[in-house]
């Protein structure tokens, strides 16, 4: 078996690319599912599929690092469930998938929170010069230099949020408990949410300090946040994006940045992951992080749980768990 390890009549998950779950899956599920890892195998990956992979129904596949092409799926003749381990779904092809009446379960809202706690988070950084600040005293630059930079003010701020969803909401719901002035740009309006609702996004923009990005990555998003919303923004303004690194366009986002056009970033996410642009890497008023927005110790044994019972569910012809159904998005 070009997979490694040989699991007799146990049902089939082909997995594509490297899940951050599927050591914990493998370790706990061995006895439930043979997992096929074209990773593991010298053969490129469609002659893989080809040779090893034509009674796989299930499929597993991480939200980031590999798109599921038509050349995959045609590949893939028995496939009747993809199981994204990610809450975004930009790497799958949605009418594709449709087309081929293959099932999708995803991570729903899994990871949330812990999406809302990283936007505060990158937010209070920014402004606050945390990661600065621990640099200037780990860099033993205090001493000498004594003075930092001032940071700004988070209470009270303007804060538009882009994609008011289940992670703008909780976004929100945490910066008003910062005191801030919330206002919002999303598909619609969200009637039962107290928010100023702004259709036009750089109408938004001009009227908030700083705007967080939680929406989803379709071709109506991509490079939404261009050089006419920065511009909007103003040269104070502050961008935090926990969606996907394409929403923004990024050669402006950094053109302006670096000239001092913008007033700061915090980002978790890129248009070339894991490549990231280096003329970032001076800017204090810049703050990366690699895309670990959902990664907590508690969301990934929820996590593993989660595709197992999708799993579970699939085998034994009951409902998904967490079926993604709006293929239209
Ligand atoms: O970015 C991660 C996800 O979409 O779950």
């Amino acid at each position: 078996m070009a997979s490694g390890g040989h699991s007799g009549d146990l049902p089939e998950v082909l997995v594509l690319g490297f899940p951050w779950v599927l050591p914990s899956l493998e370790s706990q599920f061995s006895n439930r599912f043979q997992f096929l890892k074209p990773s593991n195998s010298d053969l490129p990956l469609l002659q893989f599929l080809s040779s090893f992979a034509q009674s796989a129904r299930a499929l597993l596949i991480p939200g980031g690092g590999i798109q599921l092409t038509s050349a995959i799926l045609d590949c893939l003749p028995a496939l009747k469930l993809v199981v994204t381990t990610s809450s975004g779904l930009d790497h799958l092809d949605l009418p594709e998938l449709r087309r081929r009446e293959i099932a999708i379960a995803y991570a729903g809202n899994l990871f949330t929170q812990d999406v809302a706690d990283l936007a505060v988070g990158l937010l209070i950084d920014v402004l606050r010069k945390v990661s600065a600040g621990d640099r200037f005293v780990k860099q033993g630059i205090w001493p000498s230099k004594r003075k930092f930079s001032l940071g700004l003010k988070l209470s009270g701020k303007q804060i538009g949020i882009v994609g008011l969803g289940k992670i703008g909401t909780e976004v929100a719901k945490r910066l008003e408990g910062f005191g801030c002035k919330i206002s919002y740009n999303s598909r619609t309006k969200k009637p039962t949410l107290p928010y100023p609702f702004y259709s036009d996004l750089h109408e938004l923009a001009a009227n908030c300090e700083a705007l967080i990005i939680c929406c989803g990555l379709t071709a109506e998003t991509r490079h939404m946040i261009d050089r006419d919303v920065m511009v909007a923004l103003g040269r104070d303004g502050v961008i935090v994006n926990v969606g996907r690194g394409a929403i923004v366009d990024e050669t402006e986002l950094v053109r302006r940045l670096i000239q001092g056009e913008l007033g700061g970033a915090g980002l978790d996410v890129f248009e070339n992951e894991p490549e990231v642009p280096k003329e970032l890497f001076n800017l204090d008023n810049v703050v990366l992080s690699p895309h670990v927005a959902v990664l907590t110790t508690e969301s990934m044994v929820g996590l593993t749980q989660l595709v197992a019972e999708n799993l579970e569910a699939f085998f034994s012809n009951k409902p998904l768990v967490t079926p993604f159904e709006d293929y239209s998005s």
